[in-house]
């Protein structure tokens, strides 16, 4: 069994390997952007909320510009003191500000009920396959997610699966993985 930390580590060195390989990671974006999209779910989303990608991430905007074609409401998180986070909207080309973590919020801040967040795509580093995350250790999502009625999922590399630990107590699973469908060697 891994320490939540160790698995943290051990994610972050292969996202920044996948990183370095720009079209494969591309690739594995677009084969899970294409089973988000297929899902009824999205499909009936009216407002969907996602995150800004930092550069290891999972480059959310492909996300973002499909939600905008289909004339959805995307909401993103702006954090606040004691580990809260509201959701307002974003559009691309909206101002956005930079944290001390380094993630980019929009600057207008029109926020979004929980209740009025149909589909919400929530970031980690790692997951076990049965949803639990590892993220960056904020808790912020934990604490989010503790009273969020709708429907969660995320949306994860192969890269980052990692089965070997044990989620702690405030640990809330989200309720459905989209893994991409590449092979290693493609
Ligand atoms: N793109 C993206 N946006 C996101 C998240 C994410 O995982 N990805 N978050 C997912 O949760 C939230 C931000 N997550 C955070 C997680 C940890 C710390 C953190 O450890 N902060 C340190 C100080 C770091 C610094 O200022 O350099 C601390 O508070 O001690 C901050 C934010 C909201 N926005
Ligand atoms: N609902 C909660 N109430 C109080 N404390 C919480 C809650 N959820 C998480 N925490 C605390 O927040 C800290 C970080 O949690 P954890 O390591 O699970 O973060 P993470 O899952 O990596 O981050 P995130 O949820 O932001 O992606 C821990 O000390 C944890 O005890």
């Amino acid at each position: 069994m891994k320490k939540k930390s160790d698995v943290r580590k051990e994610v972050l060195t292969r996202l920044s390997e996948l990183s370095a390989q720009v079209t494969l990671k591309e690739q594995k974006e677009f084969d899970v952007l294409a089973q988000l999209s297929a899902m009824p779910e999205w499909q009936n989303a009216k407002v969907i909320g996602t995150i800004l990608p930092m550069t290891k991430e999972f480059d959310t905007y492909k996300i973002i510009k499909q939600a905008e074609k289909e004339n959805k409401r995307i909401v993103v998180p702006k954090t606040k003191p004691e580990r809260g986070m509201d959701f307002v909207t974003y559009k691309i080309g909206d101002a956005l500000e930079k944290t001390s973590f380094g993630v980019k919020e929009p600057v207008v801040t029109d926020i979004a009920l929980k209740s009025e967040i149909d589909l919400l795509i929530v970031p980690g580093v790692g997951f076990r396959s049965d949803g639990y995350r590892v993220g960056f250790g904020g808790g912020y999502y934990d604490r989010f997610l503790s009273d969020f009625p709708n429907k969660t999922c995320s949306v994860v590399f192969q890269e980052q699966l990692a089965e070997d630990w044990e989620p702690g107590e405030y640990d809330l699973p989200v309720s459905q993985l989209i893994i991409d469908q590449l092979s290693q060697e493609a």
